[in-house]
């Protein structure tokens, strides 16, 4: 289980403070697939970089099984079993595919089968990568996809992907969502994935509005979706504003 507890996260730029993230709150169960959406600079990827240890919160406590994380760095976390995809994900100049999938795994050799699976997962054709070099000549879609099947390598208990349909065709779209959906009834993750996606938003538990660096509204999908597409339809976001829905 993953807890936040009046979690804030806060910069100073000259004489100004700008509050990113104020006092979020959120119990996120073991299993569970949640979305985080909401409007453009609304703090979500901020939190999940203060979930992952990129970022240290300003104030409050994340407790993630119990155990009390919020100052452990990334790598501690890693250990811990948390993982997180880059909105942008870098790029390794010199790692081959294959071998970057053999490092997430955490194993000696990876068999060429499971490499391929991996692929797969996320709509690529392994024959095509294995031996490609994670290094520019790939597509910002290609990068993105092989950065969510080393996640899959990493097999871990808290996979976070931020905006996993960035940049990826309708076809390899459709492909990862049925992975999504693969890992949520297998119950073999705890997934966190921000999302603006319908089709992603319909399969969650919960889904968290974030906006101003606030939950503005937290339910299921069912709950959920039909309100974000009446605000999205009417022009006149009554997420943005905040008003109870
Ligand atoms: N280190 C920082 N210094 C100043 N402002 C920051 C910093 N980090 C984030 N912000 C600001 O905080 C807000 C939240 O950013 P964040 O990237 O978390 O939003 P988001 O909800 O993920 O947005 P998007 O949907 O566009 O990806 C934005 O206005 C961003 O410019």
């Amino acid at each position: 289980m993953l807890e936040l507890k009046n979690v804030s996260f806060s910069v100073t730029e000259g004489d100004e403070t700008i509050n990113i993230l104020k006092n979020i709150n959120l119990t996120i169960n073991d299993q569970c697939m949640v979305v985080f959406t909401g409007p453009n600079g609304g703090g979500k990827t901020t939190l999940a970089k203060v979930i992952m240890g990129l970022v240290q919160p300003t104030g409050g406590q994340i407790l993630y099984n119990s155990t009390d994380i919020t100052h452990m760095d990334i790598t501690a976390r890693a250990k811990l079993g948390i993982s997180y995809g880059f909105q942008q994900p870098p790029r390794f100049k010199g790692i081959t595919v294959r071998k970057l999938l053999t490092l997430a795994s955490g194993q000696a050799t990876l068999p060429q089968d499971q490499c391929c699976q991996y692929l797969t997962r996320v709509g690529l054709c392994s024959k095509d990568y294995l031996d490609r070099e994670v290094d520019i000549s790939l597509s910002g879609g290609e990068v993105k996809r092989i950065e969510i099947a080393t996640i899959l390598a990493r097999g871990d208990g808290l996979m976070i992907f931020d905006e996993p349909e960035a940049g990826i065709d309708l076809w390899s779209f459709a492909r990862l969502t049925e992975t999504f959906q693969q890992i949520h009834t297998s119950h073999s993750a705890t997934m966190i994935i921000i999302s603006h996606q319908e089709r992603i938003i319909s399969l969650a538990d919960q889904v968290v509005v974030l906006r101003g660096g606030e939950i503005g509204h937290s339910g299921t999908a069912e709950e959920m979706l039909p309100k974000i597409l009446q605000d999205t339809l009417t022009g006149c976001p009554v997420m943005n504003r905040g008003e109870a829905v």
